[in-house]
């Protein structure tokens, strides 16, 4: 690895380590403001040279048999297990996140690989029919050359979870990461290196805006899997319109909302908010942005409790011995913008029951935030990708659910309440792609299909189902030879 000062070769195409020919750009530590790694991005001419060299790769790769592929597959997780301390220390530095959580991340990158080589075989396998005089065969083939964009939130964990089941799938992969977390992106194609995958399979397109816009829309590409905001991913739907033939898998934010009705476990209950709401400082897709709370007594108690165990999260250092509940956000601008929402969210008449406060303006660490917006006016339908929280009372349950699903968005939803017939009527009117009870609406698995609906995601779940948008399929009747059939169509006479 290279020292922070220096520019870094930041891109990785056709298996040599070049500098950007585009713009420089650096990522700076959010809980120090020292510079972690800067760069220059990749411009078009050496987007495109990536997306040949991945052409010319792509034939070798998939043309070994799956035995082969999972060998470097399994030694990059090796690789990950042996390297994992130095990723999570790296993750850390680079987004603030709490080196406790940070492990969790590399835990996940690790735990990808077993889940992604289960879900090939079983939802993308082949599978044997009988047919008379023939077989009929269910095989699934890689789109050929995709195009990963990830997200600064997890920048090891979400590329992962669609780099790991693309390659066992066959495809070959250019990795464009988020421009605010490079030093991790570059670890990662690091470690597949090692683990021996072959020049071109993996190419890594480091930049800002201008290289993922190059990469987008290069005819070369065969398909194009995006974890990221919801306005990029619409963006790139729009771009894609008119090209039935590339897939686009589109995995984005939400405006998620939880949802409370007489809990007697009201600690429990706090702690399901908290980790629902302010878990990573708030910056994860699934997190809790709106709670709606019964006006009852019960309400009342849950409210006040959750005001005073917020007021005691622990913020801090990502590597203090004392750990932190969360460290920084992505950037000082990202937490001044999380005051700024704030604000206008007080001023359309919300009142803070817990103001967030960044607490260095050179920083990215905010407290959380809790904010009563029942009185306010209509507010945007928007994702704070932060700490703050706001709080909905409702004398209806069913006017509750209404207003839950009052949002283009549809990732993540939960109901915390006793009483399961009130989690089947939730269940059967809510509108997401994530539905728990008595359970925070975070830490999804990865076992399972992960994606929304509505503003959240086009209906190309990831996770477990990664594997549906990596390969696609090819029925075929096979025979041995070529045979007259017993009898000949009416009107037929060979
Ligand atoms: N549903 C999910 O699985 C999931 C998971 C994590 C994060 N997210 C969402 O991601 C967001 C946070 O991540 P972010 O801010 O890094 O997202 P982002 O949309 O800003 O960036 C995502 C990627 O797209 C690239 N990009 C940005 N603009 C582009 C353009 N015009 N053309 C091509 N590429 C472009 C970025 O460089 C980056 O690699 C939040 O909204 C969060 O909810 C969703
Ligand atoms: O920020 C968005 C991801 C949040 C995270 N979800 C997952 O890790 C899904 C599982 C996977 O992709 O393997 C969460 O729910 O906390």
């Amino acid at each position: 690895m290279s020292s922070a000062t220096q520019t870094n070769k930041a891109q990785l195409i056709n298996g040599e380590w070049q500098q950007g020919h585009g713009g420089l750009f650096a990522s700076i530590n959010p809980a120090n403001g020292e510079l972690v790694w800067q760069g220059h991005g990749a411009d078009a001419a050496q987007v495109d040279a990536a997306v040949k060299a991945a052409r010319v790769a792509f034939y070798h790769w998939s043309a070994l048999s799956l035995a082969e592929r999972l060998e470097v597959v399994e030694a990059f997780a090796a690789q990950l297990t042996a390297n994992s301390d130095t990723m999570a220390r790296l993750i850390a530095e680079e987004t603030g996140k709490a080196l406790w959580e940070s492990r969790t991340e590399v835990a996940a990158m690790t735990g990808k690989i077993a889940i992604s080589i289960k879900a090939h075989k079983e939802r993308t396998g082949t599978v044997e029919n009988p047919m008379a005089g023939a077989r009929a065969f269910i095989r699934h083939k890689p789109h050929g050359v995709v195009a990963v964009f990830g997200p600064y939130n997890f920048p090891g964990h979400l590329p992962n979870g669609h780099i790991v089941p693309a390659l066992i799938a066959g495809n070959s992969v250019l990795f464009k990461p988020s421009e605010l977390t490079p030093k991790v992106a570059e670890y990662t194609v690091q470690l597949w290196q090692e683990a021996g995958l072959p020049a071109g399979v993996i190419s890594l397109l480091q930049g800002e805006v201008a290289t993922g816009k190059a990469l987008a829309c290069h005819p070369g590409i065969d398909g194009l899997f995006f974890t990221g905001s919801s306005n990029t991913g619409h963006l790139l739907h729009q771009q894609y319109a008119g090209q039935p033939g590339k897939i686009l898998a589109l995995e984005m934010g939400g405006n998620n909302p939880l949802v409370l009705k007489d809990v007697a476990d009201i600690d429990a209950a706090v702690h399901d908010i908290i980790q629902s709401a302010f878990i990573s400082s708030g910056q994860r897709c699934t997190c809790a942005r709106r709670l709606f709370i019964q006006n009852s007594a019960n309400g009342d108690a849950i409210l006040a409790k959750l005001v005073e165990a917020s007021q005691k999260i622990k913020v801090g250092q990502p590597f203090a011995e004392e750990q932190p509940f969360y460290g920084a956000m992505i950037s000082a601008k990202a937490a001044a913008g999380m005051v700024k929402a704030q604000a206008e969210i007080q001023a359309a008449g919300g009142v803070s029951l817990l103001e967030l406060r960044q607490i260095d303006p050179a920083l990215g660490f905010v407290t959380p935030g809790i904010i009563d917006v029942t009185r306010a006016a209509p507010l945007p339908d928007e994702e704070h990708f932060g700490p703050l929280l706001k709080v909905y009372r409702f004398d209806d349950f069913d006017a509750a659910i209404e207003e839950a699903n009052n949002t283009a968005f549809g990732l993540s939803a939960g109901l915390l309440a006793d009483d399961e017939a009130d989690y089947r009527h939730f269940f059967g009117r809510i509108r997401a792609g994530i539905v728990n009870w008595n359970k925070p609406i975070t830490g999804a698995s990865s076992a399972a299909p992960f994606g929304g609906i509505g503003a959240s995601g086009n209906h190309r779940a990831s996770a477990y189902y990664a594997a549906d948008y990596c390969a696609y399929p090819v029925s075929s009747v096979e025979a041995d030879s070529v045979s007259l059939p017993a009898s000949l169509s009416p009107g037929l006479s060979i």
